[in-house]
């Protein structure tokens, strides 16, 4: 199942494939994310949500298809102009940049800034606003060689918003994230989806991409195998084809969103795996 209706604005895909080394990487993918969408790529391991992530930013180049933003084919657009559209916050950030952490994030305006410009006040200030916003500003001044792996993460992902793109592309936003910090990043992704802004994150978490996202694609050896909103999409019988695990899908006591609850088990075990909800399973 795959979305059919082309939005006028955001972010469509159309057949989009890639091989890396005579092998298909990305085998006609069709995607359709509408403009202030916060899309959950999920799927297995080396299913190809980074590389399709890569493609998405032209870091790879597609062998085919289209890959279109608000109308414009993204992989011809001027180079500085695509980096004012589109911002990456990769899961692997260059660990040995011996830069202050309000340096790194700093790089994020380079699109903005005139040929030979230096930071304007209002550059210092859209940097101030990206650590704020990931709760990071106690870390301004500190080298960023020297922070955690989580610490890292959102100093990352204050780079790409300082970009201040209109299509956010993150890569396992969540990974090395402490729990609370995990659901910040989250639900700092889902209201700037709500402030017009398209996102689409790679995520492991199928619980998070029920939680926070509105739509979800699954992708299986570089295809899209579903494509929906949550609650649609991630079903135990999805779970079973795409992961080969047990799930059942509740619905969260707090939030009323799917919950998802897994257990390794055979095929047959899994018909006892039903959508139930919470309230009437207790
Ligand atoms: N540099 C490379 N050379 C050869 N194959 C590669 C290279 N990078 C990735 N691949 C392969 O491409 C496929 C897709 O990888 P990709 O990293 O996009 O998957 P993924 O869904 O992001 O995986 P994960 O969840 O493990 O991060 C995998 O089979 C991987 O082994």
């Amino acid at each position: 199942m795959t979305d059919a209706v082309q939005p006028t604005s955001g972010l469509s895909l159309d057949r989009v494939a890639f091989s890396r080394a005579g092998r298909v990487i990305i085998d006609g993918v069709d995607v359709t994310l509408p403009r202030g969408a916060f899309g959950a790529l999920v799927g297995p391991n080396g299913a190809g949500k980074s590389t399709l992530l890569h493609l998405i930013a032209s870091i790879e180049r597609a062998a085919s298809g289209g890959i279109v933003f608000d109308g414009a084919a993204l992989p011809t657009m001027p180079r500085r102009e695509r980096a004012r559209t589109v911002a990456v916050a990769e899961q692997q950030s260059d660990t040995e940049l011996d830069l202050s952490v309000v340096d790194v994030v700093m790089l994020g305006r380079t699109p903005h800034l005139g040929a030979f410009a230096s930071a304007s006040a209002t550059d210092a200030a859209v940097v101030r606003d990206a650590l704020a916003a990931v709760g990071a500003a106690g870390l301004a001044a500190r080298r960023f060689h020297t922070l955690s792996g989580g610490e890292r993460q959102r100093v990352t992902l204050a780079r790409a918003l300082a970009q201040q793109p209109s299509l956010l592309l993150a890569d396992e936003p969540t990974n090395h994230l402490d729990i609370r910090s995990q659901l910040s990043a989250l639900s700092l992704l889902a209201e700037l989806a709500r402030g017009g802004l398209t996102v689409l994150a790679a995520l492991h978490d199928l619980g998070h991409a029920a939680a926070y996202a509105d739509h979800v694609i699954v992708l299986a050896e570089g295809r899209v195998v579903a494509a929906g909103d949550p609650a649609t999409v991630l079903t135990p019988e999805l779970v079973l084809d795409v992961y080969g695990v047990r799930a059942a899908v509740l619905r969260h006591p707090l939030t009323g969103r799917p919950l998802l609850a897994f257990a390794e088990g055979s095929p047959a075990a899994a018909e006892t795996s039903p959508t139930l909800d919470l309230e009437s399973s207790l």
